[in-house]
């Protein structure tokens, strides 16, 4: 079985605490159960940290048995130099997601340093957002 990591930056363990109209008010455990439930292709490895490094560290001890990354960098989009260099290393398709549709916020949230070292990104369909992720990485590691 491919086994696929999912890796959630900062604040996106409190989601549901979080402005509903943009992160859907689900808890991400509960995304999580669904997720595992609607691709039983994969094996899902789950990643979260509020820190940066913590991330980096996570990506940079990848071994050879995670296939694919779906990420979602929270805050770090904007700002991770680190992150970035962390996701140029990998060999692996790696798809990043946004919950909210980050192009009509604010402008700083504009300023995208991770995406441009991903295949794509999909951003704006809340929870679903993951969803589109799982299945265009089946694309990729599976069909
Ligand atoms: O924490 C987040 C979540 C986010 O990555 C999203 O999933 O929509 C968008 C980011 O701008 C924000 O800082």
């Amino acid at each position: 079985m491919k086994k696929i990591c999912i890796i959630n930056g900062p604040n996106l363990d409190i989601i549901e605490k979080r402005e509903a109209e943009y992160y859907g008010g689900k808890n991400f455990n509960d995304i999580l159960t669904d997720l595992k439930n609607e691709f039983p292709q994969f094996n899902f490895d789950y990643f979260q940290s509020n820190i940066e490094g913590e991330i980096c560290k996570k990506i940079n001890n990848f071994g050879n048995d995670i296939s694919g990354l779906i990420i979602n960098p929270g805050g770090f989009t904007h700002n991770s130099v680190s992150i970035r260099d962390s996701l140029s290393l990998l060999k692996i398709p790696i798809i990043e997601v946004h919950l909210s549709n980050i192009s009509n916020r604010e402008n700083f949230r504009r300023i995208n340093l991770t995406t441009s070292k991903t295949i794509g990104y999909i951003s704006g369909f809340k929870e679903f957002s993951y969803y589109a992720a799982c299945f265009l990485m089946k694309k990729y590691l599976i069909d």
